[in-house]
């Protein structure tokens, strides 16, 4: 067992998220397994299932071919380990295109896993559909700013909130969001100006990536933050580990020493 003792020691409900804003800031990660969701589990008050695992886990080149039944089953997973932790599912590309298949699909969700919120990328055009979930029993965590399911139509990963009116856009946004009943703003890829205007706005909490020290949270990819993700590393990710190369050394030394005999040694054979 580890000799830490846990920062966050009962379960994290929307409810203590709710309170932190403005009081203590919320730490998020993403986690896809139960393995990394027991080691994060206790630490942070939030774990998301990111549809990002289509690429850090999967292999993919975007988040676009994920489905509903790939993040269900990595959901529970991660329920199978973070018992305090608040888990926010990711809905993928294409599942929420209408009100009616939204709640669908998030109504899978809750049934099937124990996350206690469903997250969906969009602004004001998205507000009948979180209005749509909320009013039946779904909390819904709203994704602003740089949004990736919009890669390929966009062209790209773009920083938003660069003029004046484009952050008037994401406060009106943000607004609507709320006031169609999400629970939490994400804040992905802004300038620090526009999600300072965000977060002061709204009464719900708002966690941030790339998105400036302004937010109530922060959010980082798991792969990303312990050096594991290899493909591409954006600017506001900041590396904690270099698990990569530890891993690689690690690997280095088994081989070095199954190809010499050098293991299985005495202490490791029965
Ligand atoms: N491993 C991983 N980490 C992530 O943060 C992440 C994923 N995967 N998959 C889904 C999305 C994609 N994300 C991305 C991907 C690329 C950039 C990027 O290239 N950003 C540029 C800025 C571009 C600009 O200036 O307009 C950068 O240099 O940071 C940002 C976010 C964030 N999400
Ligand atoms: C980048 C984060 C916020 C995300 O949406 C994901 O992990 O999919």
């Amino acid at each position: 067992m580890s000799m830490h003792t846990p920062r966050v020691d009962k379960k994290v409900t929307l409810n203590t998220i709710a309170r932190m804003k403005g009081v203590e800031p919320i730490t998020m990660v993403t986690a896809y397994d139960a393995l990394f969701a027991q080691l994060f589990d206790g630490e942070v008050e939030m774990i998301l299932v990111g549809d990002s695992l289509n690429m850090s886990f999967f292999g993919k080149e975007d988040t676009l071919s994920a489905t509903m039944d790939q993040m269900i089953y990595h959901t529970q997973a991660v329920c199978n380990g973070a018992k305090k932790a608040c888990v926010v599912f990711d809905m993928p590309f294409g599942t929420y295109i209408t009100p009616k298949v939204a709640l669908e699909n998030a109504t899978r969700v809750y049934r099937e896993t124990c996350a206690q919120a469903v997250k969906i990328e969009g602004g004001r055009e998205k507000a009948d559909i979180v209005r749509t979930l909320s009013e039946n029993g779904i909390a819904v965590v709203a994704h602003i700013g740089l949004m990736p399911q919009h890669v390929r139509s966009e062209g790209g990963y773009r920083v938003r909130g660069k003029d004046e009116e484009d952050i008037k856009r994401l406060l009106e946004d943000a607004l609507e969001l709320e006031a169609a009943g999400a629970v939490m703003i994400l804040i992905e890829g802004v300038k620090a100006k526009a999600a300072k205007a965000v977060t002061d706005a709204v009464k719900v909490p708002t966690v941030g990536i790339g998105a400036g020290n302004v937010t109530d949270g922060q959010v980082l990819v798991w792969s990303d933050m312990f050096g594991f993700f290899e493909a591409f590393t954006p600017k506001f990710v900041k590396q904690y580990c270099n698990g990569a190369k530890e891993v690689r050394e690690g690997l280095e030394q088994y081989v070095n020493e199954v190809k010499s005999r050098a293991f299985p040694d005495e202490e490791h054979s029965y």
